[in-house]
């Protein structure tokens, strides 16, 4: 008869991600019960009147397919988040307010956007994220990918949401820039993500 573990042994550190093998080592160990952080839930937009959903077969001069929104979900679960799918905002104010209002009352903890961070005349993202938080930074000495902001919102307004925060990722939009975001992605977010998991 041999044995599966020392005696007095840690077998998992405060920190460590729980999965499947974890779980059965913790089982072989007889607890059955520990405390976790929940998995932050990201929510992801995109933003551009020109853009309409991937399975638009015919598109039409000057429309173009999101493709940012998939790749971001797909980053955000690759990094075991619960997402938010929030489709697609036109270029004003009012859609990109209603959204930051529904990430207020969902328990949101991280907000992806991409497009309308750069200067132009429609690109709302940045100065709605200045009105209703704090920019710690927004664009970077980097190519593609300078104009990528990072923003804390903070909600005062009722006494549920008080104290809460959502940390804000504006990615640029062109494809090429969110792709090399993913960079971005590794360097920023899942930092982020790690912190917020605990
Ligand atoms: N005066 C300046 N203008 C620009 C600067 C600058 O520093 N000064 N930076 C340029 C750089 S670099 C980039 S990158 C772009 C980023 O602009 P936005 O983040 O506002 O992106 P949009 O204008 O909304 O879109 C750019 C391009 O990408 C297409 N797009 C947008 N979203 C999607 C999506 N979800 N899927 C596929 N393609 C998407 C969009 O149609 C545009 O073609 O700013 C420069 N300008
Ligand atoms: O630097 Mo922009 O991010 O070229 O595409």
């Amino acid at each position: 008869m041999g044995f599966d573990i020392d005696k007095g042994a840690t077998v998992k550190k405060s920190g460590e991600l729980i999965g499947t093998s974890e779980i059965g080592l913790l089982a072989t160990v007889g607890v059955m019960m520990v405390k976790v952080y929940p998995r932050p839930t990201v929510v992801v937009l995109s933003t551009g009147d020109e853009l309409v959903e991937p399975t638009t077969q015919y598109v039409s001069h000057g429309q173009i397919r999101d493709s940012n929104r998939s790749m971001l979900l797909a980053a955000a679960i690759q990094q075991q988040c619960k997402t938010v799918d929030l489709g697609i905002a036109h270029d004003n104010e009012e859609d990109l307010e209603g959204i930051l209002d529904y990430a207020n009352s969902g328990g949101i903890g991280i907000l992806f956007t991409s497009g309308g961070v750069s200067m132009g005349g429609r690109d709302f993202v940045k100065p709605l994220l200045a009105k209703r938080g704090t920019i710690h930074f927004s664009k970077l000495l980097m190519k593609p990918g300078k104009p990528i902001m990072f923003a804390e919102v903070h909600f005062a307004s009722t006494r549920e949401s008080a104290g809460k925060k959502i940390l804000a990722f504006g990615l640029p939009g062109n494809p090429v820039s969110c792709n090399n975001c993913l960079v971005c992605f590794d360097l920023f977010v899942v930092p982020a993500i790690g912190h917020l998991a605990g």
